[in-house]
């Protein structure tokens, strides 16, 4: 269990300072995948490094597994730091090194037998796929693999926590999935609590079971991702939760108008929610014979109904009034991009 009290951090650069983090209180229990979601600037980075201390917080404590961080002496706080893996944006692996090299890295420092590193190494690697890569250097792995050699030499102390600083940010969305997958069955598999900051609510809701919202520093909503859509009136909330607008394919983007028309039809941008899944909307749709294309689907793929559906209604005024009625009684927002 990780909890932050009352932990603030400024910034002083000459006679200017900036107030990074405002008095966050924040509690993740064992096992979670907690998401720290907010804008550029907002203080996730800043939060997640006060977890193991990497930036130490002017005020509050850091209590991670039932002891305060902050009072430790050099030696306990690197003990402690050992039990808390951490991975980054641009991977952070030592060029001079093998893969192996890398992973077994840690190991080393601790002064572990080789046998015993060898044998740990191999199993890590096996773990995040990696075992035919062992002899491979960092500049000739892609992104994705380079992810993975980070997050098995993350794991190579046996962490109870790991922290990921925008860790599928420099990576494509192919290969985000699958390292998201990947941290999923981590957590899964190994109990690893995992604190996930991101910019993007994809990577939220594809495998976290919480989220905090960061603003300005502050901590403005902390809960389930039910909870969070609850909150969808606050603005910034709103904001993030809406993210980016599904591509519109280019067949029809070129006959796409913004107004309804005689024969036209509309494309539908729908967000589903809690009550509602791709299954039952299709089902209904079904039932009702609409005519109708799906475009596109971005659904979580790990239980939650969140995502969002572009489906073209093509079928009579009378039909599509029926459709749009069925999402309003189920409370699924939605959005016209346009009529075809
Ligand atoms: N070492 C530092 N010295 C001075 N200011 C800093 C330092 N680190 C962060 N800041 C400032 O604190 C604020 C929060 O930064 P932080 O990196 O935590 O935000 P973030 O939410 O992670 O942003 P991003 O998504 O862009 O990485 C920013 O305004 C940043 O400029």
């Amino acid at each position: 269990m990780i909890e932050l009290k009352q932990v603030s951090k400024t910034f002083r650069q000459g006679r200017q300072s900036f107030k990074a983090l405002d008095n966050i209180n924040l509690r993740v229990e064992q096992g979670d995948i907690l998401g720290i979601i907010g804008f550029s600037g907002a203080g996730k980075s800043t939060l997640i490094r006060c977890v193991n201390l990497l930036e130490r917080p002017d005020t509050g404590a850091v209590i991670v597994n039932g002891k305060d961080l902050m009072p430790l002496k050099v030696a306990e706080l690197a003990a402690e730091r050992k039990k808390i893996g951490m991975i980054f944006q641009h991977f952070n692996l030592l060029s001079s090194r093998t893969v192996f090299g890398n992973v077994a890295l840690p190991l080393e420092l601790d002064g572990m037998d080789k046998a015993v590193i060898k044998e740990k190494v191999n199993r890590l690697l096996q773990i995040v796929g990696l075992a035919d890569k062992a002899h491979d250097y960092p500049k000739n792995l892609s992104g994705g693999q380079k992810q993975r050699v980070a997050i098995a030499r993350a794991l190579a102390n046996d962490p109870h926590l790991l922290l990921c600083d925008e860790a599928t940010s420099a990576l494509d969305p192919l290969t985000t999935r699958s390292i998201l997958q990947l941290l999923k069955d981590i957590n899964r598999e190994l109990r690893i609590t995992i604190l996930l900051i991101t910019h993007e609510m994809e990577v939220v809701k594809a495998i976290c079971n919480h989220v905090a919202v960061i603003d300005h520093g502050q901590l403005l909503v902390k809960g389930t991702l039910n909870q969070l859509f609850e909150e969808k009136n606050h603005p910034i909330v709103e904001q993030l939760i809406m993210g980016k607008e599904l591509e519109v394919p280019q067949t029809l983007k070129d006959t796409l108008q913004d107004a309804p028309g005689n024969g036209l039809c509309p494309l539908l941008e729908i967000e589903l929610n809690e009550t509602t899944s791709t299954e039952q909307l299709l089902d209904f749709i079904h039932d009702k014979k609409l005519g109708y294309k799906l475009y596109a689907v971005e659904t979580p793929q790990y239980g939650f109904n969140y995502g969002r559906l572009q489906v073209y209604l093509k079928d009579s005024e009378a039909n599509q009034v029926v459709f749009l009625d069925y999402l309003k009684g189920q409370k699924v927002q939605y959005l016209i991009r346009g009529y075809a």
